[in-house]
């Protein structure tokens, strides 16, 4: 008789993006929730991808950095069904060269109900509330 064995629940799928002001607080955010974000399929725009495997070791897929298309190509990866939340932290005193861009992932976070936090506190809650989920499943 072959043992029954129970499906592992999938793994949530994060994007991570951080503007070059909330990087420090990206890492520490994450630093944070290390053990959970361990467990998570990462995608993430260049050099915040590039900071998260270096300075945490956390396995990421790095897109293209945000000013050069990354932002779109995550949310491509959103459309398509790939991610199910965004932690964006946005710097809104810095004006980016790649507005549109930045715009057009949170539109498609609206667009397709995906989670989009961008600030550490919404951050918390989102990523506390899913490791509850997940220790539950
Ligand atoms: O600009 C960004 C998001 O809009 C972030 O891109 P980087 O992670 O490559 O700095």
């Amino acid at each position: 008789m072959t043992p029954s064995t129970t499906p592992s629940p999938p793994r949530p799928r994060i994007a991570l993006i951080a503007h070059d002001k909330k990087k420090d607080d990206m890492i520490s955010l994450a630093g944070e929730y290390l053990d959970f974000l361990k467990g998570c399929t990462l995608s993430a725009t260049g050099t915040t991808g590039g900071r998260l495997a270096n300075e945490l070791g956390l396995e990421v897929e790095r897109k293209q950095s945000g000013p050069v298309g990354g932002d779109l190509q995550i949310g491509a990866q959103l459309v398509d069904g790939g991610i199910d939340c965004v932690i964006f932290l946005r710097d809104p005193m810095t004006p980016q060269p790649h507005e549109p861009d930045i715009n057009a992932l949170v539109r498609a976070c609206d667009v397709h109900d995906v989670a989009c936090a961008t600030n550490v506190s919404t951050a918390r809650l989102v990523l506390s509330q899913l490791m509850a989920a997940r220790s539950q499943s």
